[in-house]
């Protein structure tokens, strides 16, 4: 049920603080078996004139102090260090024989055949699923089931999604940008942060650009670097999820290791061999189900530089594609 609509007692058993924050406006409701919407309606508009905010205004900031208590209180919890994926069933109902701990700092890849069920790994994960995904997974946060208030909190996000693309619909600059988010974040000395994270962005993107850029104008490599280096720097979930990060115009070798650095738990679906061996593990999903969990071997990891080799090769002739030359010779 909705704040305005539950009684002010209620409201003050379960949230005391909320006492403290009308307090602080010099209101205390005399009669607390009323629903405290109705309670704000019946105040005189002269009080609203002495404390200097109009109703709205004041349930504003009731919410917002409520979303701050919130991430507070979460911020006690404590950090999340791995988590675990019990397997379910595939599609066909056989059992997934799977118990697989990921830690901070790790990156697996997922790979598998179109509609395998590669996302549906991924919003298992995001979901916190307990036996209740037509997968019949559950995971485990430090070992243990999660608390139910974790999993349906709006503010606590397990897990950061990245996606293929980015679409900034505001006109504002780079540095306005990622300077909101700090905001929000509640991260002291933000612009030393929008610093660093416009140059780290820059290490990632192809073509360089300013924190004086407006978002609308960067490309999709400069975009997806910016949101990469704002997720490693400035999101609080321990989680992150990367959707086909190819074709991005972006360093992904920097990128992958910016994540890491951050000690994040890295899992990203991909059909890309450079990427799906820069994870120390894989899982290969068929059927809805995970089939195999694979170490990547020292072997895969030396192919690895031929394969990176081969990709600078095709790198460089779609630059020289691009600008405009004969590509007659392909070596
Ligand atoms: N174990 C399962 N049991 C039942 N349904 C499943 C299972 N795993 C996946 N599905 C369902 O199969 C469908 C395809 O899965 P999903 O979209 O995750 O595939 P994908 O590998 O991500 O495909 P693409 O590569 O095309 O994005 C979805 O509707 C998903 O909910």
């Amino acid at each position: 049920m909705k704040l305005l609509e539950r009684t002010i007692a209620e409201i003050y058993e379960e949230i005391p603080e909320v006492s403290m924050f009308l307090g602080d406006y010099g209101l205390d409701p005399l009669e607390r078996g009323i629903p405290l919407g109705h309670w704000l309606e019946s105040l005189p508009e002269e009080i609203y004139e002495d404390i200097g905010i109009d109703r709205e205004g004041l349930v504003e900031n009731l919410e917002e102090y409520l979303r701050q208590l919130e991430m507070m209180q979460l911020g006690k919890l404590p950090p999340v260090g791995d988590i675990t994926i019990i397997g379910g069933h595939d599609k066909s109902g056989t059992p997934e024989e799977v118990r697989l701990t990921l830690t901070r700092g790790s990156v697996t890849s997922i790979v598998g055949p179109t509609g395998s069920g590669k996302s549906r790994l991924l919003a298992d994960i995001e979901w916190m699923a307990q036996n209740d995904t037509p997968t019949g997974r559950r995971i485990l946060v430090n070992g243990e089931l999660p608390d139910t208030d974790l999993r349906f909190s709006l503010e606590y996000k397990l897990v950061a999604q990245l996606s293929q693309n980015m679409n900034f619909v505001m006109d504002t600059t780079v540095a306005e940008f990622v300077a909101m988010h700090a905001e929000s974040r509640m991260v002291e000395r933000v612009e030393e942060v929008v610093r660093e994270i416009v140059t780290q962005a820059n290490l990632l993107a192809g073509e360089p650009f300013e924190a004086t850029t407006p978002v609308t104008s960067l490309s999709g490599g400069q975009s997806r670097a910016l949101m990469i280096a704002d997720t490693a720097f400035l999101s609080s979930s321990p989680v992150v999820l990367i959707d086909e990060i190819e074709n991005a115009g972006i360093d992904r070798k920097k990128a992958l290791s910016l994540l890491v650095r951050k000690e994040k738990i890295v899992l990203m679906a991909t059909h890309d061999p450079i990427l799906a061996l820069m994870a120390e593990r894989r899982l290969v999903i068929r059927n809805g189900g995970i089939l195999k969990v694979i170490t990547t071997t020292p072997k895969e990891k030396e192919n690895l530089e031929k394969l990176e080799a081969l990709d600078n090769r095709l790198l460089a002739l779609r630059t020289r594609l691009r600008s405009g030359e004969l590509i007659e010779d392909a070596g």
